[in-house]
This record gives C-alpha cells, sequence and structure tokens, in this order.
C-alpha cells in the first residue's frame, strides 16, 4: 500500500524562470521514512510544502493514504490531509507548557490519554508541565515530533529536524527519532542537505539537484551505486576516473591502469564509462600498483583523509581521496602506493 503517490509534479514560483521542482515522480510505502536529499535550492522544501499543500503544483498529482490530495481538479487544504509536521526551528508556542504543545488544537474526548501515549513515545513523561525554554534542544525537538503525532497523522513532514543539534545529539536523535516514527507506524518524508542524516535513518533516499531527482534508492545502493558523477560526489566522498571497458566486462581501462569493476557487465566492450571509486575502496599497499604524492591530508579520529597526487599514463597530474588508517604516521609530499579493491567501485552517467 502506498501511503504518499506523486506523479510528476512541476512547481515554478511567479517571478522565476526556472521550475523548482521538474516532473517529480514519488511512491512511498506506507511505514517507511524517505529522506529528500540534495544542496540548497535543489527543490527540497518545495517538494514538501507541495505535499503539506503549503504550496499549489503547476501540474501533476499527489494522493495521500489513497486519496488525492492535488491535481488540476482537486484541491485539498493543509489542514485536511492528516499531516503531522516537524519545523527546522520546531515553532514550538513559547506560552504554552508540554502538555498543551502536544495537544495543541486536538480536541477529541482522549485528549488526556493520548498527550500522555505520545509524550511516552518520545520519553518524556514527567515533564508535562515545563515550558519550551525550559527544555534541552533534543527536548524540544521531542515535544515537536510528539506534536506531530498526536492526531495520528497518515504522514509525517520533517524540515532539517536535525540542522539545530550539535553533532554528539545529532547522532543519537538520528535513532531515537527513526525509533519513535517506526514504533508510531507513521510513514515519514525527511528534508536533508547532510547525507550522514539521510543515510542513516531512511529506507529510501531520493537524491534532489536544481528541482530534478537524480537517484531513488536505498541507502546502500545509493552510497554503493550511485547512477551519476553528481550523486557519487554528493552523497559520501568519491573519485571519478574516464575509463573504457575491457574486454572481459569485468573492469575499466583507465589513466591510472586496470580497474576491476564487478558491476560493469551490463555495459559494452570498448564504451566509454566514468567510474567512482569511494575513498574507502583504495587499499594502502606498498606493492599496489597506483602510487602518488600526499598534498594535503585530514585528521578525522576515524581515518587520515588524504589528497595524493598522481601523474597518470598520459602524464597528467590527478588528484585522488584516499583513507589511511589513523595510526598512519603521514607527512605533505610523502609517496604512497595504494591499489582498487572492486566492491564501492561503480560505473556511473557522465552527467557533466
Ligand atoms: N517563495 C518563493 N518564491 C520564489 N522562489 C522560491 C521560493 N521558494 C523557493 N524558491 C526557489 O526555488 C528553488 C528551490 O527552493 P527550495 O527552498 O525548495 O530548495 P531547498 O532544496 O529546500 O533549499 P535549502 O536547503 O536551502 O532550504 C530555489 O531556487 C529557490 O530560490
Amino acid at each position: 500500500m502506498h501511503d504518499i503517490e506523486i506523479k510528476s509534479v512541476t512547481k515554478t514560483y511567479i517571478g522565476t524562470k526556472e521550475a523548482a521542482v521538474k516532473e517529480l515522480s514519488l511512491v512511498v510505502e506506507k511505514g517507511s521514512i524517505v529522506t529528500l536529499l540534495g544542496p540548497s535550492g535543489c527543490g527540497k522544501s518545495t517538494t514538501l510544502r507541495l505535499i503539506a499543500g503549503f504550496e499549489r503544483a503547476d501540474s501533476g498529482s499527489i494522493s495521500l493514504a489513497g486519496k488525492t490530495v492535488s491535481d488540476s481538479n482537486t484541491w485539498i487544504p493543509p489542514e485536511k490531509r492528516g499531516i503531522g509536521m516537524v519545523f527546522q526551528d520546531y515553532a514550538l508556542f513559547p506560552h504554552l507548557n508540554v502538555f498543551d504543545n502536544v495537544g495543541f488544537g486536538y480536541k477529541e474526548k482522549d485528549r488526556k490519554s493520548r498527550v500522555m501515549e505520545v509524550l511516552e513515545l518520545v520519553n518524556l513523561k514527567g515533564y508535562e508541565q515545563r515550558y519550551p525554554y525550559e527544555l534541552s534542544g533534543g527536548q524540544q525537538q521531542r515535544v515537536a515530533l510528539a506534536r506531530a503525532l498526536t492526531r495520528r497523522p497518515v504522514v509525517v513532514l520533517l524540515d532539517e529536524p536535525f540542522s539545530n543539534l550539535d553533532a554528539d545529539l545529532r547522532v543519537s536523535m538520528r535513532i531515537e527519532v527513526k525509533r519513535i516514527i517506526k514504533e508510531a507506524g507513521a510513514t515519514a518524508i525527511f528534508v536533508s542537505h547532510d547525507q550522514k542524516d539521510a543515510l542513516a535513518i531512511s529506507d529510501q533516499i531520493v537524491v534532489m539537484k536544481d528541482g530534478i531527482v537524480q537517484q531513488i534508492g536505498t541507502p546502500r545502493e545509493i552510497y554503493q551505486y550511485p547512477e551519476n558523477r553528481f550523486v557519487a560526489s554528493f552523497v559520501g566522498q568519491s573519485n571519478i576516473l574516464e575509463g573504457t571497458i575491457d574486454q572481459d566486462g569485468q573492469s575499466i581501462m583507465t589513466n591510472l591502469g586496470t580497474v576491476p569493476c564487478a558491476h560493469s557487465h551490463c555495459r559494452c566492450a570498448g564504451e566509454k564509462v566514468c567510474i567512482s571509486i569511494r575513498p574507502d575502496s583504495l587499499q594502502v599497499d606498498a606493492s599496489g600498483h597506483i602510487k602518488g604524492q600526499v598534498k594535503t591530508y585530514t585528521y578525522t579520529g576515524e581515518s587520515i583523509d588524504a589528497v595524493v597526487s598522481i601523474i597518470d599514463e598520459g602524464g597528467i597530474s590527478q588528484d585522488m581521496i584516499v583513507n589511511l588508517h589513523p595510526d598512519q604516521q603521514i607527512n605533505i609530499g610523502d609517496e604512497v602506493r595504494f591499489r582498487v579493491l572492486p566492491n564501492c567501485v561503480s560505473v556511473v552517467k557522465n552527467d557533466d
């Protein structure tokens, strides 16, 4: 069963030339978490606002729980769409306590028990009488999420919900928010420009650029098999090389030598392609066939991300990002040798 079905939706704001969202189609299964991921201005928030009913599409249709809410003949206003919304700044009412924030606008007979139920779900039992200014950022976010869930919405929309949290809290809230949404049985759409949030929380990721969907897939599909250069570079780090499919269909001939590629078999021998090699797919090895010099490096704690300058067979210098072990002693100018491991090497469309 689909909870959200968007068919070929286009939206151009008045006074602008380019459409903010172009021919967007998306199907979201009941109970799943989908993230719209992309750089600033790619149309993520517009898509969310179209689903919520804060904006109207120029063409195309949107259905929620099998019911059309927007097409050329139909318009259901936001308050009748069965949607719960969590805003970037949480938008809590400062003059209302937690209980009244969570129960705001909920007039059913079970108000008290329902509010207590969602407060328990978000682990805020005992905080009913507190005011928003008496809560931490993470607790405020739980209140905002509880409020979005009180009316048992068909769909919960979350606009950059982690952007106001510091790094540690962000990691724990990703896990917590996912648990709450799954336990509530809700279908959720997140907007994010942070690939780590998207990879951690989503069942499906929709990568967008310039209002156009670039790829839809599970976090693993998006990371391991990006379809084009943009997705490869935006979701995780990537080294892009140009090459030609080898006769055996199992490897790509590049200026850095032949690179094994387990996923090139569906292409034709001799075809010119681009490949994306994740830095964690480059193994430092004294007998490796690729040799370069360390240009810069960044210590991240988990690894050393080094930019290594390589002179290819055509005599052209090319930079590659290589993950080194954090214990490795390294200096700018050091020579490193490495080899390419076949997993995480994928053929991508050259969309430049
Ligand atoms: N109300 C508006 N009027 C005119 N243009 C708009 C309006 N809102 C957004 N846009 C434009 O539409 C495009 C998509 O904007 P949108 O806010 O959907 O992007 P986004 O991916 O959510 O960006 P961000 O991550 O910065 O919030 C941008 O070019 C933006 O300038």
